[in-house]
């Protein structure tokens, strides 16, 4: 069905000659040609929400890179805006929400979750057009934030060294913040589900914001959502990505998903040996990539041979926007010179 099919034979765990390999942002600033497009609109919600523009970042990496897949551009607010919580994005700071849930009455005062995915068309739309200009090149990603990082921003309004307001909420009102937990995942698991109607190969929860969590926290106020999710998902592949939480790992592991990503902090050996039989995705540095081309190629080659088999090669974290092109396609084009025979 794909020209390369290498990502997603690797994301079922099936014997390939040499790992996939794709980044974590590999659609935004540290492209040309996505500075260029970018300059010339208002805004980055204007690129979101048109899917001929999405769709046209998507395939910027594709094209430039080489990599071996594509993960639509999009970002995970999407979800507390359909819920009917509106962000703006500021340049240099980040997403701000105007309004938060701070009670009982605001979270009633959301849409259903069942309503949610039929405010999200753009991104189905951006779906197909995205299809349609990869031309089965290779397969396209989808993805979605974990419940509990959407729910950390509409409570927070934005990003937070510490998210105390969203967490204060899990100690003070325990009951509602599992009926916001609740009502994110199944908005969530329904718009997840429609993005694979339209052509996403593969599904990859960001939990950002796991690393804040303590791990009986992380247990019921993250991983029951992130499992409810996967569940929801069954046919489809899932990566899960529980940022900064290493005593997550082997939860993680357990649950109904077949790729897990690790942050550069992780140790490998020992994730492979939490994580029996699931692939691993990861896990080099973002910052490696500013080092001289000749060091990241012998560090990705050094990284690759630690993981071995069932590995899917990607930073620990989304490529940080100033890094050099150079540096980039040294890391890309090292993955793909490597193989397992050698
Ligand atoms: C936490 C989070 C967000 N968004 C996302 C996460 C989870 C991953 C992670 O932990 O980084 C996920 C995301 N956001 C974006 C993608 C696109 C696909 C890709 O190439 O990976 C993905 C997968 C585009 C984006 N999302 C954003 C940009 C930059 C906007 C611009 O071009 O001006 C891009 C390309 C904006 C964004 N979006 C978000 C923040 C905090 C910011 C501001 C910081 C920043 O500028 O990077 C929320």
């Amino acid at each position: 069905m794909y020209k390369n099919d290498l990502f997603l034979r690797a994301a079922r765990g099936e014997s390939v000659e040499r790992p996939p390999v794709w980044l974590m942002r590999q659609a935004g600033r540290i492209l040309p040609q996505y500075r260029a497009l970018r300059a010339s609109l208002s805004g980055f919600k204007e690129l979101v929400s048109t899917p001929d523009l999405a769709a046209e970042v998507t395939v910027q990496p594709v094209d430039e890179l080489g990599v071996d897949a594509a993960i639509i551009f999009s970002d995970i607010l999407v979800i507390p805006e359909a819920l009917g919580l509106d962000y703006t994005m500021v340049e240099k700071v980040g997403p701000r929400f105007p309004k938060v849930i701070q009670s009982s009455a605001d979270v009633e005062a959301l849409r259903p979750a069942e309503d949610a995915p039929n405010h999200l068309g753009y991104v189905y739309d951006a779906l197909d057009a995205t299809k349609r200009r990869l031309e089965n090149r290779v397969p396209l990603i989808g993805f979605a934030g974990a419940p509990w990082t959407i729910f950390a921003y509409m409570v927070e309004g934005g990003g937070s060294k510490t998210f105390s307001k969203a967490r204060r909420m899990l100690y003070r009102e325990p009951a509602l913040s599992h009926r916001l937990l609740e009502r994110i995942a199944i908005a969530s698991a329904a718009y997840l589900k429609e993005k694979v109607r339209h052509g996403a190969d593969l599904i990859q929860l960001f939990d950002s914001w796991a690393g804040v969590l303590p791990p009986a926290h992380y247990q019921e106020f993250s991983l029951r959502y992130i499992d409810l999710i996967c569940k929801e998902l069954d046919e489809t592949p899932v990566t899960v990505f529980a940022k900064d939480a290493r005593h997550a790992i082997p939860a993680i592991g357990a649950l109904d998903c077949q790729v897990v990503q690790l942050d550069w902090i992780a140790d490998v050996e020992r994730a492979r040996s939490e994580v029996r039989g699931k692939v691993l995705q990861g896990n080099l540095d973002p910052c490696q990539l500013y080092a001289p081309v000749d060091q990241i190629t012998a560090a990705t080659t050094r990284m690759l041979d630690k993981f071995g088999r069932k590995h899917i090669a990607n930073l620990g974290h989304g490529v940080y926007p100033d890094t050099p092109l150079d540096g980039v396609k040294a890391f890309v084009n090292a993955v793909k010179s490597y193989r397992y025979d050698r």
